[in-house]
């Protein structure tokens, strides 16, 4: 069993660094290969005695194994991170490659300490950080002319992002925010990135400046110069962000953006596709800082750190409750002809630690926190899965929009995935991971992680003899001189022997094979329940999307009746106002008619009045024709109306009145 070769369609290189033990006692479940020279790549891993269920056997293939004394500096050294560094500087006249480093281990098992390092020994961001100041050196934009070229800077991001310069992000935080301030939007600026609350934070949240000198000089890497592009000017942009409870954020502006009573509430950022980057997603909104020398981006470093959210938990007191992620943005541009900038992004990421919820002493908050991690990770189980049986042939598609974590790992490991119109082609990232392990912790979590990261991965049976065969044996030892001594001569007892060895031997076949199907079992269990989980985080996002539907749903009803309710009222009005006219005019013949009347009565006031009865009978009748034939309208208007009831009440409510005004 090899790992797959570097040419094969692996997204990720996978390294596997062991650790000294904390438990000096206990039991050690974990044998690295031997070998002459060079590093291993494989491991073996057996149960422990106390676990009667299993007993095969499994072996791992990784890139290569770093045993427990294993330095700092030999990791840096052998994982590839210097051809990482070599790939984000480009070669000469071209774009650079993206990369990443990766750890992913259980809780306590060396992540951040091999990522982030300790008190007394860099880790690899630093190292890296160093030698990619080390390789640029004078290509560096220098400090005194970053002003002048800061704008086409920015003017180059696509990310939404805000950029400072490190000396003003710094002053900001640690000093007395007193000196020259100024940052500078990327083209399209998020608008919820408001340049004043950083700059005018009141009296920002001013921290013990970290100093340089007192972090861990060493290893050094002084020897690891990278040859960079000799054409071109290059300047280093750092961002920071943590991948907690799914959400991403930033975690290089929450520091600076203090309000009144000292707290802020953070807001995540989205990873999206921007107006000048449609065909790639990326962190929108991110705080940028362009650092001239390590020493900023080590204390930008410190800063991000500071930052993270860490929660104490039974498993590891100081325990990465967060994926954390540090991006250095290599920015390239020709010397000589100056032109745009082009960008190619070195992530190193810190993965939060796996462990059974149960294991560790949480609750609350944190216990859901435990939850999103290890949903997380599961989910970066199955990719990384998927990735190794795609090696051996399988077509499947990587699963990595599942959750933030995954998209922000795999979104750029495969070659324009999205893009199918876009001219400009990159190539896709590199990726290391590096599997932390404690060969004398838990069993179950650390056989569970090299199941889904190893490259390659065999079953085999333990060369001890079984119980069974252990019995038979004896039997055998107990029974052949008897059989011998009680021979009844149908059977010799050497064939009597025989056949027992044949049965000893069919038996320990067959427990072989049960404990392989045992295993097998095992894991098929265990990707059901993951499939289970998985399914029931769709069903979950399916009825969240369905209420949201029949929201919408709603809303848009609602918007239909008001616009039914407010046509309706304007054909009640238009109807009234008709009416009313009618009205008026049906006023006006008959105070005509009572005018005439008048005039009669007044005029003929010693006649015997005949004139002015058969006046008003007249009118009378004129008045009840008008009637029929306002009814008859009436009617005719009814037939067509969607009023209909409306119009029924005002016509007899005017027939109430005209009845009213017409009585003497
Ligand atoms: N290779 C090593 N050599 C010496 N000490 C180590 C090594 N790996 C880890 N440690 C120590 O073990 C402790 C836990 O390690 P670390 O914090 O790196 O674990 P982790 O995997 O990042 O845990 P979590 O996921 O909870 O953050 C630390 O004190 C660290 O210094």
């Amino acid at each position: 069993m090899e790992p797959p070769s570097k040419s094969s369609a692996s997204l990720f290189d996978v390294y596997l660094r062991l650790r000294p033990s904390f438990h000096p006692n206990a039991e050690r479940f974990m044998d690295v290969e031997e070998l002459e020279s060079g590093l291993p790549k494989h491991i073996t891993i057996k149960p422990p005695a106390s676990d009667q269920r299993k007993r095969a056997v499994e072996k791992f293939a990784f890139t290569s194994v770093f045993q427990e004394d294993a330095k700092q500096i030999d990791l840096f050294e052998g994982t590839g991170v210097v051809p990482l560094i070599e790939g984000v500087l480009g070669p000469e006249n071209k774009e650079g490659r993206d990369g990443l480093l990766a750890t992913l281990g259980v809780t306590g098992s060396g992540k951040s300490h091999t990522i982030l390092g300790s008190k007394s020994q860099r880790g690899l961001t630093q190292m890296t950080l160093d030698v990619l100041f080390q390789s640029t050196g004078s290509q560096l934009v220098h400090p005194s002319c970053i002003n002048a070229v800061f704008p086409s800077i920015a003017a180059a991001d696509v990310s939404e992002a805000q950029l400072f310069p490190a000396a003003v992000y710094l002053d900001n935080i640690y000093g007395d925010g007193q000196s020259e301030r100024g940052g500078y939007n990327s083209r399209a600026q998020t608008p919820m990135m408001e340049r004043s609350s950083f700059l005018s934070a009141p009296g920002g949240s001013r921290r013990n400046i970290p100093r340089p000198s007192a972090l861990p000089q060493s290893p050094s890497v002084q020897d690891f110069v990278v040859e960079a592009d000799q054409t071109a000017e290059y300047a280093l942009v750092v961002s920071m962000y943590e991948v907690y409870n799914d959400r991403i954020f930033d975690l290089l502006t929450a520091s600076m953006s203090t309000n009144k009573i000292g707290t802020y509430k953070r807001r995540a950022l989205l990873f999206k596709s921007t107006e000048q980057s449609p065909d790639r997603k990326v962190v929108a909104g991110l705080r940028k800082v362009v650092c001239s020398n390590l020493d900023e981006a080590l204390m930008v470093l410190e800063t991000g750190l500071l930052e993270r959210r860490v929660a104490g938990t039974g498993s590891n007191a100081v325990s990465s409750r967060s994926h954390g992620f540090f991006c250095v943005e290599v920015k390239k541009r020709n010397r000589v002809q100056k032109g745009p900038w082009s960008s190619s992004t070195l992530t190193i990421v810190d993965l939060a630690g796996s462990e059974r919820a149960r294991n560790a002493k949480t609750a609350g908050a944190t216990l859901a926190e435990a939850g999103k991690i290890n949903e997380s990770l599961m989910y970066l189980g199955q990719c990384m899965q998927m990735q190794s049986d795609n090696q051996e042939g399988s077509k499947n598609i990587v699963p990595f929009r599942q959750c933030k974590l995954t998209e922000l790992l795999f979104s750029n490991s495969f070659p324009n995935a999205s893009n199918h119109h876009s001219h400009h082609h990159r190539n896709p990232q590199k990726a290391i991971m590096i599997v932390t392990a404690d060969p004398m912790g838990d069993f179950n979590a650390t056989s569970q992680i090299l199941r889904y990261s190893a490259l390659a991965r065999e079953v085999t049976i333990p060369r001890i003899p079984s119980v069974t065969s252990t019995i038979l044996s004896g039997a055998v030892l107990q029974n052949g001189p008897k059989h011998h001594g009680n021979s009844s001569g149908r059977s010799s007892p050497t064939a009597l022997h025989e056949e027992l060895e044949h049965a000893q031997q069919e038996v320990a076949r067959l427990n072989e094979e049960l404990d392989v199907i045992s295993l097998q079992l095992q894991e098929e269990t265990s990707r059901r329940q993951n499939a289970e989980h998985s399914w029931h985080a769709a069903t979950s996002n399916l009825e969240t999307l369905e209420a949201e539907i029949r929201e919408q749903c709603f809303a848009e009803m609602e918007e239909r009746i008001e616009a039914e309710r407010r046509r309706w009222k304007g054909a009640w009005d238009e109807e009234n106002d008709r009416q009313d006219e009618h009205i008026d005019r049906k006023i006006e013949i008959l105070a005509r008619g009572i005018n005439v009347y008048e005039d009669e009565t007044s005029g003929a006031g010693e006649g015997d009045g005949a004139p002015a009865d058969d006046r008003f009978e007249g009118l009378e009748r004129e008045n009840q024709m008008l009637k029929r034939k306002l009814d008859d309208l009436e009617r005719e208007k009814l037939s067509r109306s969607p009023s209909k009831k409306m119009r029924v009440l005002k016509s007899k409510k005017w027939e109430v009145d005209s009845g009213e005004n017409l009585s003497p």
